[in-house]
């Protein structure tokens, strides 16, 4: 299996803190990998530095075998590697389909969300960019609030409305942000099954922090877990919750 995402010796530190401290972890393609651990710990300052928001002090990071160390936020977006945090917030005056819209995509055609809902006829692109936004609607069952206010959707919807916007730029690699905050446990469930079917059969790659154990739980494998800035072990959910060590620095302390 290839590595989609590759960190290695990543440092970082703000002032006179080392946050992120000689840090090397690998994605592998099509895995749904999770990065937990204590607050502090640095998880969403490794997520910033892959995105490109800001750069390392040392080491590297590869996208498909690419060197990103230096390439900004939207080159990476471009060729499909996005952050939830990354797209704008949801427009609350616009609906929930012309949010999806305002997404600016790849025009290849060719794409593998494309490839996957064969759209019709394309007579333009903004019939065909439409489409796209109903198939994306459709695909995670918000076809009910299409036309709905974004800013009137729930904290759940509004969090597959962020999952949506991701579809539409045709990511290979998403990474998400503690994306089940704020969701009531049914929208978490129909979260985690989009998650599921967009890695299984869009073939996409999730790199995700939560605090949500459960939801790390069912989607996970590997599960990555930071302590310092570094990594402190990597395995299933179930030897990750039988690690001493991560029980001690993580479970003991935290009351997640
Ligand atoms: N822009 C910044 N300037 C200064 N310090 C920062 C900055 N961003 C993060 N930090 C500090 O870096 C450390 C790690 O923060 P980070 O947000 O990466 O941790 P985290 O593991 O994501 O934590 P949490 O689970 O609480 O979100 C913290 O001590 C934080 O205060």
């Amino acid at each position: 299996m290839t590595n989609i995402i590759d960190v290695k010796n990543v440092s970082k530190s703000f002032g006179h803190l080392k946050v992120i401290n000689d840090c090397s972890i690998a994605v592998e393609e099509g895995s749904i990998t999770g990065l937990i651990g204590p607050n502090g710990a640095g998880k969403s300052t490794l997520f910033n530095i892959i995105a490109g928001a800001f750069p390392a002090d040392a080491g590297s990071i590869h996208f498909a075998g690419e060197d990103i160390t230096h390439i900004p936020a939207n080159q990476l977006f471009h060729k499909g590697l996005l952050r939830t945090f990354q797209i704008a917030h949801e427009f609350s005056h616009m609906s929930a389909l012309e949010n999806l819209m305002m997404v600016p995509g790849d025009q290849s055609g060719e794409s593998l969300f494309n490839a996957w809902f064969k759209p019709g006829l394309v007579r333009s692109e903004e019939l065909a960019v439409r489409q796209k936004a109903l198939d994306v609607i459709d695909f995670l069952s918000l076809g009910h609030v299409k036309n709905e206010l974004a800013g009137n959707l729930s904290g759940g919807q509004k969090k597959l409305l962020e999952l949506g916007r991701t579809m539409m730029a045709d990511p290979k690699v998403v990474l998400l942000d503690e994306i089940a905050a704020g969701v009531n446990r049914t929208l978490l469930q129909d979260l985690i099954a989009n998650i599921q079917r967009l890695n299984k059969e869009l073939g996409y790659t999730f790199l995700v922090i939560e605090h949500d154990m459960d939801m790390i739980a069912k989607l996970c494998n590997p599960v990555i877990v930071l302590a310092q800035g570094s990594v402190m072990v990597q395995g299933t959910i179930e030897e990750i919750q039988n690690n001493e060590e991560v029980v001690e620095a993580y479970f003991g302390t935290e009351a997640h």
